[in-house]
C-alpha cells in the first residue's frame, strides 16, 4: 500500500541561499534566528527558554539547518540518534512565494517572472481599478498601496466600515488582496469580488488574488478570521498530485489552502481547517482513513501569517513547540512502508527587517518507505520532493528534481 504525508510548515526556512542577496535575505535564517532569541532569553512571552523541539530534532531536522548554514543552532542539542532522512534544498523558481515553493515541491518550479506591483503607494493600475469598481459597483477602494495585512486594518478598517468600500492592498509578492469586514461588507460579497479580481487581473500574471475577511467593531479589535480565500492561477505543468490523480487514479487529499495554493489541480478530496490543531486533527483522520495510492498534504499556514510576516519569534518559537508536541501522534500512525515528508515553502524570517518573505533553503525531512537515516545532503532544487514522490507512487517522472528513495 503506497501512502504518502507531505506536511508544509508555511515559511520555516532553514536558512539563506546562495541567491538570497539578490532579495536581500543574505544571512536571513528563520530556524536559526528564533532558536538563538529562545536561547538569549528574547522570546519568552507565552514559552520560556531554549527552543525545545525534540520530535522534530530526531527527524533530522537541526542536522538540515547545520548542513545549509555552517554552523548548528544557537542553544540546541544536535541528538546523536537521528531516525529520519534529512537535508536541505534550494529554489529553483525566481520567486519566494507561496505558490512557487508548493508547485516546486510538486515538481513544477516557476520558471518564469510573475508579475509584480512594484510601486508602494497607488500601487494598482487605474484602469484595473476603476473596472473593478464598476463591474462589483463599489464606491471605489482603500489601500491601494504596499502593506502589512494586519498594520492596514488598523488603519482603514474602520473607514471601511464607514464608506463600504473595500481596502486593496499588495507586497513583494504577487498578490493583489481584499480586506473586508465579514458582516457589514459580506462574506459572500467579498469571495464574488475577488473572484472579479481575480479575471481582471490575468492578463498582469499576477499568482494570487487572496480574500482577508475580518471581524471586529474598532481599530483596536478587528482581526483577521480563517475564511480566508486563495485564488491562484493553474500550476503552468501537470504536478505529482494531478499524475497520481490522473495516471494512478490515486487520491490527494488538500487540507487547509493546499487546494487553493494549486488552483484546485489535481485534488480529489479538500479539507478545511482554521488553526494549527484543528489541520493536525484533520491531517490524522485523513490518514486513518487513507487506501493505496493516497496522497495527503497539508498546509500549516499560521507560521507564516501569525507570525512570520508578523515578526513575531516568541509566538513563532510556541507554533513550532506546539507543532512538535503533536508529532509523535503522526507517527504512531504511520506504517513502515508509508511515507512522511516534513517540509516548507519558503522562508520568513521573524527577526529579518520588513514584513516580507525571506529566499531560504527549506528543510526536507523524510521517513518511512525504506529509507535510511541519514543526510541527503544540498537538494538543487525543491521538486526533488515531487520526483521522489512520483517515483514513490510509480507515476511518469517530473521534469525536475532528483527523487532521494
Ligand atoms: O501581510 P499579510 O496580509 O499577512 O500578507 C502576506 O501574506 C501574503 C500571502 O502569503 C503575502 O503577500 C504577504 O504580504
Ligand atoms: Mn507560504
Ligand atoms: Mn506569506
Amino acid at each position: 500500500m503506497k501512502r504518502a504525508i507531505v506536511l508544509v510548515l508555511d515559511s520555516f526556512g532553514i536558512g539563506a541561499t546562495s541567491d538570497a542577496a539578490r532579495f536581500g535575505d543574505a544571512g536571513a535564517d528563520t530556524l536559526g534566528h528564533i532558536a538563538a532569541a529562545c536561547a538569549q532569553g528574547r522570546a519568552d512571552v507565552g514559552r520560556q527558554g531554549p527552543l525545545h523541539l525534540p520530535n522534530l530534532a530526531r527527524l533530522g531536522l537541526f542536522h538540515a539547518h547545520a548542513d545549509s548554514t555552517g554552523s548548528p543552532a544557537e542553544g540546541v542539542t544536535l541528538p546523536a540518534d537521528v531516525s529520519g532522512s534529512y537535508g536541505h534544498a534550494r529554489e529553483l523558481s525566481s520567486g519566494k512565494d507561496t505558490p512557487s515553493g508548493h508547485w516546486e515541491i510538486a515538481g513544477v518550479p516557476v520558471l518564469f517572472d510573475w508579475g509584480y506591483f512594484t510601486d508602494t503607494q497607488n500601487s494598482f493600475p487605474p484602469a484595473l481599478i476603476d473596472e473593478l469598481v464598476e463591474r462589483s459597483g463599489l464606491p471605489g477602494i482603500l489601500g491601494n498601496c504596499h502593506a502589512s495585512g494586519t498594520t492596514i486594518l488598523e488603519h482603514l478598517g474602520e473607514e471601511h466600515l464607514r464608506t463600504g468600500k473595500p481596502i486593496c492592498y499588495t507586497s513583494a509578492d504577487s498578490v493583489f488582496q481584499v480586506a473586508c469586514h465579514e458582516q457589514h461588507f459580506g462574506l459572500e460579497r467579498l469571495y464574488a469580488l475577488c473572484e472579479t479580481a481575480r479575471e481582471l487581473l490575468m492578463p498582469w500574471n499576477i499568482g494570487r488574488v487572496i480574500a482577508r475577511p475580518f471581524v471586529g467593531e474598532t481599530a483596536a479589535d478587528f482581526v483577521r478570521t480563517g475564511n480566508r480565500r486563495d485564488y491562484s492561477i493553474a500550476p503552468p505543468a501537470p504536478t505529482v498530485l494531478q499524475k497520481l490523480v490522473d495516471e494512478l487514479n490515486g487520491e490527494v487529499v488538500a487540507i487547509g489552502k493546499i487546494a487553493d495554493i494549486y488552483a484546485h489541480c489535481g485534488i480529489t478530496r479538500t479539507l478545511k481547517a482554521s488553526g494549527h490543531d484543528a489541520l493536525f486533527d484533520a491531517t490524522l483522520s485523513a490518514l486513518q482513513a487513507a487506501g493505496d495510492n493516497t496522497l495527503v498534504m497539508t498546509n500549516f499556514v499560521e507560521f507564516d501569517s501569525s507570525y512570520g510576516h508578523r515578526r513575531n519569534v516568541a509566538g513563532y518559537a510556541a507554533a513550532l513547540e506546539a507543532f512538535d508536541r503533536r508529532l509523535p501522534e503522526l507517527l504512531s500512525l504511520l506504517k513502515p512502508e508509508d511515507l512522511l515528508i516534513l517540509t516548507a515553502d519558503h522562508g520568513c524570517d521573524p527577526t529579518w527587517p520588513g514584513t516580507e518573505h525571506t529566499r531560504e533553503h527549506i528543510p526536507v525531512l523524510a521517513t518511512g518507505a525504506g529509507l535510511v537515516p541519514g543526510s541527503l545532503g544540498r537538494r538543487d532544487t525543491f521538486a526533488d520532493i515531487g520526483q521522489s514522490l512520483a517515483d514513490y507512487f510509480g507515476t511518469s517522472p517530473m521534469d525536475f528534481g532528483r527523487s532521494f528513495l
